[in-house]
């Protein structure tokens, strides 16, 4: 089995895994229009994480990581990553495609919040959804942590990869984050 991870999987690898290969999914754009009450937020005051919408252009690409799961953890591994995405996100099979041109195209299993989920918070100009994700804390941390540690791990994954919407998100908290130390 194979799990493609977008946003924190990419960086929050808490689950047994063969082996990873860096490539894309197509026809899917990575946005920060899912809140989340159980990770980055509260429900009195959700963060916002991603999720994938459905792009107009076929050819989008979302880069991300591919993990092989061994078939004696495939058990194990799917109960957890179904408990960790449980605000929302739903299975869903789709072609990854491989960076190394020499791995042929593979279905896979990844985890999406589709707009019809409860949590959906939708879209929202980069400016807004810094100001919510600025002040938003959840168990498993800062929401801001959340932005900074996948613009990093995508930085490094996929270093000529411009992913517009994230990395916009990151300088509008940065920026934030400076002005409110310079108070
Ligand atoms: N399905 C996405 C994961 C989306 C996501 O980030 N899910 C949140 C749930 S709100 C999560 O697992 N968060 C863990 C954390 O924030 O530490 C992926 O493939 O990376």
């Amino acid at each position: 089995m194979w799990v493609f991870g977008y946003g924190s999987l990419v960086w929050k690898v808490d689950f047994e895994y063969e082996y990873k290969l860096v490539g894309n999914i197509k026809g899917y754009l990575r946005r920060f229009y899912q809140h989340s009450i159980d990770h980055r937020g509260i429900p009195e005051k959700p963060g916002r994480v991603v999720t994938l919408v459905p792009s107009e252009d076929p050819n989008s690409t979302v880069w991300g990581i591919a993990y092989k799961i061994r078939a004696q953890d495939i058990d194990s591994v799917t109960k957890h990553l179904d408990f960790r995405e449980k605000n929302g996100y739903s299975k869903k099979t789709v072609t990854f495609h491989p960076k190394d041109k020499n791995v042929e195209p593979f279905l896979l299993t990844l985890y999406v919040a589709t707009k019809e989920n409860e949590s959906y918070a939708g879209a929202a100009s980069i400016d807004a959804i810094a100001k919510q994700v600025i002040n938003c804390i959840g168990p498993s941390g800062s929401n801001k942590e959340y932005v900074y540690n996948l613009a990093n791990a995508m930085r490094e994954i996929a270093p000529n990869v411009e992913d517009e919407h994230l990395f916009s998100l990151e300088a509008a908290l940065r920026k934030l984050d400076t002005d409110f130390k310079s108070i």
